[in-house]
This record gives C-alpha cells, sequence and structure tokens, in this order.
C-alpha cells in the first residue's frame, strides 16, 4: 500500500529532515509515527501526499512509484489518499454540505453523485443534521468530524491525518479516535502523526517511532516510548 525505500530528504536551505527512512505499511493497518518535534513526521506525510519529493529513494502508493507521476496526474493519487491536518482547514463561508461536496465538485464527480455521497459521508462521521450549518456553529470535534467526512468523499484506500487531535480536548479527542477506527475497520489503512501519547499508550497499534530523520523503532501494538 505505502512503500518508502532507502528515503533521503534534504529541503532547499539544506537541513536534512530524513536520512534513510525504509517503511512499509500494508493494506487496512493501522499505524501511528510519533517522535519528537522536528523528527520528521510531517515530512514523510508530505512525501506520502507527493506535496515533497525525495532527494533519493523512491516512494510507492497504491503500487503507484510517486517518482513517475507527472504534475497532472497528481489530483488522482490525492483521490486515493485523504488527508486530515490538525487545524482542519475548511471552508469557512460555506456550509458542511458545501465543504464535503466541493471535495467531490474538484475530483470530477458527476452532479447527480454529489448529493448521495455526501449524505452517506455525513452519516459516516454522525454529522447528518448538520448538514446546513456553518464550521464556526460546530465544535471542534464536529469540526474535525466534517474535514474526515470531506477526507473521506472520494472512498481513498487511505487516510492520513497529521496530528488530527492536537486542537481538541481529551473527551472529544476519543471520539476522533472512534470515528478513525471505524474508518480502518471498513476497510482504509490509516496513517496518523501523533504526540499524544494517551492515545497511543491506550489505543494499541503499530507504533513507527521517528527521530532525527530516522526510523528508531517499528512495532506491532507499541507504546509511545520505551519508558511509557
Ligand atoms: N519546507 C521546509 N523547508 C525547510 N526545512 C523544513 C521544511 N519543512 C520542514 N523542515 C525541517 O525539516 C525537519 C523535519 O520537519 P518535520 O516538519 O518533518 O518534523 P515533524 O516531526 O513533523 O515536527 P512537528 O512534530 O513539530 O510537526 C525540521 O528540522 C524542519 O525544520
Amino acid at each position: 500500500m505505502i512503500n518508502m525505500q532507502r528515503i533521503q530528504k534534504t529541503y532547499q536551505n539544506g537541513v536534512q529532515a530524513l536520512s534513510n527512512i525504509n517503511i512499509h505499511i500494508g493494506k487496512e493497518e493501522f499505524v501511528y509515527v510519533v517522535g519528537p518535534s522536528g523528527a520528521g513526521k510531517s515530512t514523510i506525510i508530505k512525501l506520502i501526499i507527493r506535496e515533497v519529493k525525495p532527494t533519493e529513494g523512491t516512494v510507492h502508493v497504491n503500487g503507484t512509484n510517486l517518482g513517475d507521476l507527472r504534475k497532472k496526474q497528481i489530483p488522482y493519487l490525492r483521490r486515493k489518499i485523504g488527508v486530515v491536518f490538525q487545524d482542519f482547514k475548511l471552508f469557512h463561508k460555506s456550509s458542511i454540505f458545501e465543504n464535503i461536496a466541493f471535495a467531490l465538485e474538484v475530483i470530477g464527480e458527476p452532479t447527480d453523485r454529489i448529493k448521495p455521497r455526501v449524505m452517506e459521508v455525513l452519516k459516516l462521521v454522525k454529522l447528518k443534521d448538520k448538514a446546513r450549518c456553518k464550521p464556526r456553529e460546530l465544535s471542534g470535534g464536529e469540526q474535525q468530524r466534517v474535514a474526515i467526512g470531506r477526507a473521506m468523499a472520494s472512498k481513498p484506500a487511505i487516510l492520513i491525518a497529521d496530528e488530527p487531535t492536537g486542537n481538541l480536548d481529551p473527551e472529544t479527542t476519543w471520539s476522533i479516535m472512534g470515528t478513525l477506527e471505524d474508518i480502518n475497520y471498513r476497510g482504509t489503512t490509516v496513517v496518523m502523526a501523533t504526540h499524544n501519547s494517551h492515545i497511543v499508550n491506550n489505543l494499541k497499534k503499530r507504533v513507527i517511532a521517528i527521530d532525527n530523520g530516522n526510523v528508531v523503532r517499528d512495532e506491532m501494538r507499541g507504546a509511545y516510548s520505551y519508558e511509557a
């Protein structure tokens, strides 16, 4: 599903973010990517969604070598990968319905299929009664569920979440984790970068720990750190 081989990434300013990364993530896995600030977690995510290119090495997603992708093929890749961020990134002037519908319009979904799919997605994230609301009328957790719904609208094989609970209180955090587990249970691979040790230590999954641009630990049902 996701295969990173001998990845080295140096940004234009000379900062080496990743030294030698080899990661294989299989179908339907749920993986936490953990590590201190600046370790390289977001860079790994940006490589998977082809927001940045590696300096050396190869990234395969769903069998496609991202190094071979032309710019105009990137939207096709993004259809297969949903992405959720810490700060939700919703359109504040649009309703919840429109926020999700927009994600389908940009990938060229036929008009008659948009409304039914938006309603399905709202059901998935348990926000059917909020379709007409604007994002500011929703709680932080509900806004993040909209963002997850939007990411899932194209039925991607992979959902990437970069610190999705970073702005949420503990109770809301567990509800979001429930939504992500549900999505994974239905067959989507989930890759989540997080600093939240409570989540990682309580909701046991595979843990890939990054430090200083290297994988320092890769464990099934791992902990946040060795000390935890
Ligand atoms: N666009 C960029 N240009 C230059 N350097 C960058 C860029 N993005 C990240 N870096 C550097 O690359 C290194 C890894 O950053 P990255 O954002 O991947 O870390 P992270 O583990 O996600 O950190 P955090 O937990 O704080 O989000 C850091 O030293 C960072 O300063």
